[in-house]
């Protein structure tokens, strides 16, 4: 696979601040997020891990302006989005926002060819911010799919179908990418396409925030960021993993030393000469029953 030159487009930051989103339900109501403190800086690359049911989907929808906050502050670029209205949603998702919904059909129209895709996603883009887009050539070009221009979705191999959703997702000039599980049922050389063509756009200048059960995805990004029970747990680094403070003082303790310190031990907690913390099990180990 080929790629064209990549058109530089600035990135766009997000500032999460107590951010929480319940599902209503019927009955009873479903707490996706309680708290997520997050800052992504223009042109970062961030992967979103953690386990099934941990929030990170409903996040990335929240950063998309496809959910709205119950509570918490959360900015996109100029946008406040725990304030915005419809129409300014829809303004963002139309110019500032690409959004990769899992599954690369979701986000394609099955009869027509790739290039009547890109053009179709450029189609919903504002007079005024259309002039200085990249053409629907350029961002096939860009994905590696210039030969593959008038080759409907169906047709094409699943990587591609997933780089045509990258270039449609950009289609719009978006400083900010949002993809949910984009290699996910790949295979090893039609992932690492994929992850060629983000490494591309990043570089190029556009912030992009992936999620991802897959460790080697994480590795590729320059951050990792780890959501558990609907909170930042864990951040990782250059390989390595930190756990991070919630705004109330918790720690997520990492799975492997949750296996020794199971939950409800009493931990005693002391700071060593001002840089380091010692967490120590009570003798028992387990919390006293009250007398
Ligand atoms: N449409 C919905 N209605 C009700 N509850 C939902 C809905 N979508 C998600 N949830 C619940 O919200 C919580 C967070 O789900 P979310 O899909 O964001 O997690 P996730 O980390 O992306 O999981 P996965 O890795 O399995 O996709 C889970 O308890 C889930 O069951």
């Amino acid at each position: 696979m080929s790629t064209a030159s990549v058109t530089r487009v600035a990135g766009i930051g997000v500032t999460c601040r107590g951010l929480v989103y319940i599902y209503r339900l019927e009955g009873y109501d479903v707490v996706a997020l309680s708290g997520v403190d997050l800052d992504i800086e223009p042109g970062e690359s961030v992967a979103l891990l953690g386990p099934s049911g941990a929030g990170k989907s409903t996040l990335l929808s929240l950063l998309a302006g496809l959910l709205t906050p119950a509570a918490g502050r959360l900015t996109v670029g100029e946008h406040d989005l725990a304030r915005a209205g419809a129409a300014e949603l829809s303004y963002l998702r139309s110019t500032d926002v690409g959004v990769m919904l899992q599954g690369a059909m979701r986000n394609l129209l099955p009869y027509v060819s790739a290039v009547e895709n890109v053009r179709f996603a450029q189609s919903g883009v504002p007079k005024a911010r259309r002039a200085g887009l990249a053409g629907p050539r350029e961002l096939l070009d860009m994905v590696g799919l210039a030969d593959q221009a008038h080759t409907r979705p169906p047709d094409l191999a699943p990587g591609a179908r997933q780089r045509l959703a990258i270039a449609t997702a950009l289609a719009n000039g978006a400083g900010l990418l949002l993809a949910d599980e984009p290699t996910s049922q790949l295979d090893t050389a039609a992932r690492d396409e994929v992850l060629d063509v983000l490494s591309a756009v990043n570089r190029a200048g556009r912030t992009v925030v992936v999620v991802t059960h897959d460790p080697d995805v994480g590795g590729s990004m320059g951050r990792t960021v780890t959501i558990r029970d609907g909170r930042v747990g864990a951040e990782g680094r250059r390989g390595e993993e930190y756990s991070v403070v919630g705004r109330d003082g918790s720690v997520h303790l990492p799975p492997d030393v949750l296996d020794e310190i199971v939950p409800g031990t009493l931990l005693r907690v002391e700071l060593i000469d001002g840089t380091a913390v010692r967490l120590t099990p009570a003798q028992d180990a387990s919390r006293e029953e009250p007398r």
